[in-house]
């Protein structure tokens, strides 16, 4: 098994047609290893959560090639009809909104996942307790995210994200909704998750105080990506 978690060859993506033509991806090419901590940073409508949703098997690019692990999931088209399935097993989202479901508690939300994989009822309690337990919130588990703070459901909501034993994590801006304390915890906890567990997470964000946090920063810039250390440089976005 190589290091391999992502890889994006000379991916286009367009929206519409003709005179509402949008290039939003025009040849990008990148790789992100397990284990790495990764700021995808551009401006606004540059294509940040486009480009996540691609990686993420939800939106079809318009070409290129996708590998998810050592898997070629894209090849100027999807090399499964089970995207679903891809995503399930190898993808966890995490989201500026924590998007828990209201009406079920913490413990609830998160074994959905790996019930919807398959796993049995008293081993998903046991995957779900232990990410609690990790995340300093199994107290929680039988109250409703209405009775949480917002950090501790956006960590309830990272618990989701790994329940399913993701090999990635596509962040779309998790600590936008989160004061600076509670937004450093966030991403200290997303470096300690990609370390320990060998995940590659790519997160999107706006706050430049976050990126010497991360390991390395991809930036959309001219409708291509581009890898950069973290420098004082790179700090002005
Ligand atoms: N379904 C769609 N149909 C048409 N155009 C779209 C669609 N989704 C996104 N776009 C366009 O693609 C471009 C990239 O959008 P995207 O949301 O990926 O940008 P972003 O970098 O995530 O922006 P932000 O930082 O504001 O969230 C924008 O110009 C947007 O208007």
């Amino acid at each position: 098994m190589s290091k391999q978690a992502i890889k994006v060859e000379n991916l286009v993506k367009n929206f519409g047609k003709g005179d509402s033509l949008v290039e939003v991806l025009n040849g990008a090419s990148f790789r992100v290893d397990k284990g790495e901590l990764v700021a995808l940073v551009a401006p606004s409508g540059a294509g940040k959560t486009t480009l996540l949703m691609m990686i993420g098997c939800v939106e079809e690019p318009t070409s290129g090639k996708i590998w998810l692990g050592d898997e070629k999931v894209y090849d100027n088209k999807w090399l499964t009809k089970e995207t679903r399935k891809i995503r399930r097993e190898k993808i966890g989202f995490i989201f500026q909104a924590h998007y828990l479901i209201p009406f079920l508690n913490i413990l609830e939300n998160i074994t959905l996942v790996p019930q919807a994989n398959g796993v049995s009822d008293e081993e998903s309690k046991k995957i779900a307790m232990e990410l609690l337990e990790y995340f300093d919130i199994a107290d929680k588990a039988y109250s409703m995210p209405s009775q949480l703070s917002g950090g501790q459901n956006q960590r309830a909501a990272i618990a989701r994200a790994l329940a399913n034993k993701p090999q990635i994590i596509l962040a779309d801006e998790p600590t936008a909704a989160l004061d600076s304390k509670r937004s450093v915890d966030v991403v200290k906890m997303l470096k300690k998750i990609a370390i320990e567990q060998n995940v590659a997470v790519i997160m999107v964000t706006h706050d430049e105080a976050m990126l010497p946090l991360c390991d390395r920063i991809l930036k959309i810039e001219d409708k291509k990506v581009v890898s950069s250390k973290i420098s004082g440089e790179n700090m002005i976005l």
